[in-house]
């Protein structure tokens, strides 16, 4: 049987057109979301991903901000900007594109942004809210993982759910949002030993590392779903994934493209934080939408 297509471009389509209502209600209600993008160096592919969230955010009416910087910005003159950014009322998400130049610790900038517009969901105090099942801002690559699989209906209660891949940014999140969907978790990292046999045993099968042509048929079990994280190049310059794609088509029940499949539902959350963050200070903050 030919396995589904985890398809993010349409799975994105749906909830970007919620998005767009719940936009246009916060809106009504006096309130544009706003999201600022800090963009520092002359990272090619960062500035694409950067023009993406743009289009994005302002197809939505968001309210949209780039602050470009030169490669030679210090860090202490981008604390000092996302800190005004924290300040600012009509800006409800900040999110600082990586990866940031070498000079620049960048755990310090993910910690100077205000947990309530840590769009990113990259903060301690999202990433512990996370860990422990309280509301909070989810970081959007695993949290759109989530989106999909629910989109699609695979069912995770009791699975065997395996992480190829540790990241602060995926592979922990990742853990926390399948456990929380009560999926029996195993982590497997570059030091696993033999991990075919670890990724064998996936009902559910996350990579997130980024080695072209890691995942192979040799590591997947008959019927397992499938989804590729990894944004690698080819000989060609062609963008691909950690799976071999091709060769697992006649083996898995569902499984997802690169590109098409992932990468849509990273901006797409990152919309869907930006509403969450804009709701979440309308409820709980007492500043005023006419101060802005
Ligand atoms: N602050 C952040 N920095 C980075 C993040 C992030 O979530 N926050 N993630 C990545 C890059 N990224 C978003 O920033 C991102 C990567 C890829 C895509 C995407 O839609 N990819 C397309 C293909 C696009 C292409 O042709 O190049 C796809 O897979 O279909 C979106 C966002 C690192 N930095």
């Amino acid at each position: 049987m030919k396995p589904t297509i985890l398809d993010g471009r349409e799975v994105s389509a749906s909830l970007r057109s919620s998005l767009q209502e719940e936009c246009k209600e916060l809106v009504e209600k006096g309130h544009q979301p706003g999201l600022a993008v800090v963009l520092v160096g002359n990272n090619q592919a960062s500035r694409t991903y950067v023009n993406m969230k743009k289009k994005a955010a302002e197809a939505l009416g968001f309210h949209f901000e780039l602050i470009e910087l030169p490669e030679e910005t210090s860090e202490v003159e981008l604390l000092t900007i996302v800190e005004q950014y924290n300040r600012l009322q009509h800006i409800d998400g900040i999110l600082v594109q990586l990866p940031l130049p070498e000079h620049i610790h960048e755990q310090r900038v993910i910690e100077a942004i205000s947990p309530d517009k840590d769009v990113d969901g990259f903060h301690p105090v999202n990433v512990g809210r996370l860990s422990i099942g309280l509301p909070g801002l989810k970081s959007c690559t695993p949290y759109g993982i989530m989106k999909m699989l629910e989109y699609y209906g695979v069912d995770l209660e009791g699975k065997n759910a395996v992480i190829v891949g540790r990241s602060n940014i995926v592979g922990k999140p990742m853990a926390q949002l399948l456990l929380q969907e009560n999926a029996t978790v195993t982590i497997a990292h570059s030091r696993t030993q033999n991990l075919s046999a670890v990724t064998k045993q996936a009902d559910v099968l996350i990579s997130a590392v980024g080695v072209k042509g890691l995942i192979t048929k040799n590591h997947v079990k008959p019927g397992a779903v499938v989804v590729d994280v990894g944004m690698n190049r080819d000989e060609e310059g062609k963008l691909c994934g950690d799976v071999e794609y091709n060769e697992l088509l006649s083996l898995v029940s569902a499984i997802t493209p690169v590109p098409g499949g992932v990468g849509p539902m990273t901006i797409t959350m990152l919309l869907n934080n930006t509403i969450e963050a804009a709701r979440h200070r309308l409820l709980t903050s007492a500043y005023s939408y006419t101060s802005r």
